[in-house]
Formats: C-alpha cells, structure tokens, sequence
C-alpha cells in the first residue's frame, strides 16, 4: 500500500469511526436528558461530546471529508438482525455504549498513525466515557430513582413552610448539606397548597440530584411529578400506591413489626421506614417499636435487600443506639428542621451515617 493511500485508509477509517462515536455519545445524552431528566449527567454528556470535537478538531477536516466514500463502503449493506431488535430503552442504551467505546478505540488506534496527541486525547475521552455510560446503562436498566434511593442515608420530613421562596431556599440548602431524599409531609396543608409546593419541590430536588417525596397522597405525587409517595400502615395499600404511581415511581411504606416488613416486601415497596424508634416531639405514639424493632429488621431483611430508614425522634444524641443495630439510613424532622443550624445538623448526621 502506497505512503498517500494508507493515509488516505486512515483517514477514512476516522472519518467513520468519528461519526460512529458522536452518533452514540448522542443518542446516550438524549436519554439522560430526556429520560432521566439527570441534569448533572446531561452536563458530563455534553462535556463528552465537547471533547470529541475537540480532539477531531486536530485532524484535517478537508482531509477527513475527501477520504468519505459512503457509496464505496463494502459495510453499508451488511447490517445484522440485532441492529434491530431493541425492546427496550436500556437495549438502545447498551447498544449505544457498546458503540462508543468501539468506534472511540478504533480513533485511538488508527488515530496513532496521524497524530499522537489526538491518540491520548482520544484514550482518556474513552475512559471517561467508558465511567459515565456505565452508569447510565444501570440507570436504564434499574431506574435512576432506584439508584439513588439505594445509595441515600439521609431522609428529611418538611412542611410547606412559609412561603414557596424559603421552602426553595431550605431544600437547596439542606441538600447541599447532604439531604438525599425529603419527603413533604404537611398535615395542615390544603390539597392545593401540597400540590404546589410537592410540584416546586419535586423540580428542585431534581434539580439538587436530591428524591422528593410525598407524604400519603399517591394522587398528589404523581399529578406533581414527585419521585415517589409514602405511605402507612393505615393509608392506601402499597399495591393500590403502585398502580397510581407505576412502576417507575417510588413507594415507601411504614412498618412497626417484623410482619409487616414482610408484608409491605411482598407487597413490591421499594423502601420501608422503620418505626417509631424513640419518643418523638413531631407525633407522639402510645408505644415505640423501639430499636429492638431495628435489630429484627436488620436481621432479618439481610437477604431481601430494600433500603430501611430508621425513624422517630432519631437526633445526634442518639443516632449511635440506631448505628449499632446496623441501621445506617434515618428519615427525621425535628433533629435537622428544630436545630439552630438544620445546614450543620445535616451535615453532621450524614457524616456519622457514611463514616463506619
Ligand atoms: C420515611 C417515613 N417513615 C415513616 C413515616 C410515617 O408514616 P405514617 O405511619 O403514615 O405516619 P404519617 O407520616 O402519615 O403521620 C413517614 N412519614 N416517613
Ligand atoms: C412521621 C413519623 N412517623 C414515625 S416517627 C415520625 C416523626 C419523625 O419526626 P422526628 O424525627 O422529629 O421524630
Ligand atoms: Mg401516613
């Protein structure tokens, strides 16, 4: 083969391993946006996308756009079965990744031959994008509410508070002091009233990577687009929760007895809080499960794992006693929302939870 047209090979082989890639980081960045509405996800994909460019930037397009021959391309007619059998979104997902990192290796690859520094820009964009589309992947295949509900510790009961600005102002700030999900629960509140604020909560928790969820009302968590709702032992069944909300919202349940833990599993909850714990001074009860309660449920739900906060009059006194029955996710009120600086009280709860 001649000096000219190997690079001419090259270049034609990067032209359409060039499109390929774009082609994948796109199709992955419009689930995350569109499907996940995951706006810190959505900036990595467009990050992704921008480094691509920036690496293609260094070949010479002229060159590039000469060497495309798509009519001369022996591979156009060769398309195979799987190319069309994609029934669900996380199979367009996988399907997607799986491209991108072909297509980002045979760039490297054959990108060594043009220009080294276009290679190692290449290798480390196909790194990057070999961590975040793995993640995706599982959040289309799991579900992203899933996800995050399976790595939050921290769990925060709010009112509607005074007005929409400071309920605003209060969930930025706790969630950036480590608040993972915030569940409205206001029984003052007129169906008007949680609407509103569940419909801004939920768009700021979003916003926040943070899940909101609605206390008793399925009707009022989906018509606001919150994450999930929550529901006791008292209120709508978890099974009628699931048909309201579907399968990709959340239901949470309370449970007081090892009977009802398995009950609300069997009932497909996705998680479960575990209560009351101690005396409360958010709602008062004739007898505590107590953290004996917390030892059972540990013990016993080892093999069916959904996620179990510990909750009722829970604070930074006695969080140890809820530690050491291997409880390491809390839901509370009055331990973050009463303390003089509920910003400082998140954060230290959550260091106490996370630092084993
Ligand atoms: C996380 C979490 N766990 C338990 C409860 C209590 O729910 P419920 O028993 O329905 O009591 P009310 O909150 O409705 O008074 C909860 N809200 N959140
Ligand atoms: C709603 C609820 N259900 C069981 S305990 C409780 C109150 C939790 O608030 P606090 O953390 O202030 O006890
Ligand atoms: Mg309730």
């Amino acid at each position: 083969m001649s000096l000219d047209h190997s690079r001419q090979t090259s270049y034609r082989i990067l032209d359409a391993s060039a499109n390929r890639a774009a082609e994948g980081i796109r199709t992955i960045e419009e689930f995350v946006r569109f499907g996940l509405d995951d706006s810190q996800a959505a900036a990595v994909a467009k990050e992704l996308r921008h480094e691509l460019a920036t690496a293609l930037s260094r070949l010479n397009r002229a060159e590039l756009l000469a060497a495309r021959d798509t009519e001369g391309d022996v591979g156009t007619a060769l398309e195979t079965t799987a190319e069309y059998s994609r029934a669900e979104i996380a199979d367009v997902i996988t399907a997607a990744a799986e491209r991108v990192q072909q297509s980002l290796r045979v760039l490297e690859e054959y990108g060594k031959t043009v220009d080294v520094e276009f290679a190692r820009q290449i290798e480390s964009l196909r790194y990057r994008a070999y961590t975040h589309h793995r993640q995706i992947e599982l959040d289309a295949i799991t579900g992203s509410r899933k996800r995050r509900l399976a790595e939050a510790v921290l769990y925060l009961l709010i009112d509607c508070g005074r007005s929409e600005s400071e309920f605003i102002e209060r969930l930025q700030t706790l969630s950036h002091a480590g608040v993972d999900v915030f569940q409205l629960r206001d029984k003052q509140a007129h169906d008007r009233q949680l609407f509103e604020r569940a419909k801004c909560g939920a768009s700021i928790a979003k916003d926040c990577n943070a899940l909101f969820i609605v206390n008793d009302r399925a009707d009022i968590a989906l018509a606001a687009g919150a994450d999930g709702v929550h529901v006791g032992q008292d209120e709508l069944p978890a099974a009628m929760a699931r048909r309201v909300l579907g399968s990709e919202r959340l239901v949470g349940v309370s449970t007081h007895t090892i009977d009802q833990v398995h009950q609300t599993i069997r009932d497909g909850a996705d998680y479960i809080g575990c209560g009351p714990t101690f005396p409360s001074s958010t709602k008062s009860f004739g007898s505590h499960a107590g953290t004996a309660f917390l030892d059972q449920v540990h013990a016993e739900t080892r093999q069916t794992p959904r996620p179990a906060f510990a909750i009722g009059g829970i604070n930074r006194t006695n969080l140890d006693q809820v530690t050491a029955c291997g409880f390491h996710r809390i839901a509370v009120t009055a331990a973050i929302n009463d303390a003089e600086d509920p910003a400082a009280a998140a954060r230290e709860l959550r260091r106490r939870l996370v630092d084993r």
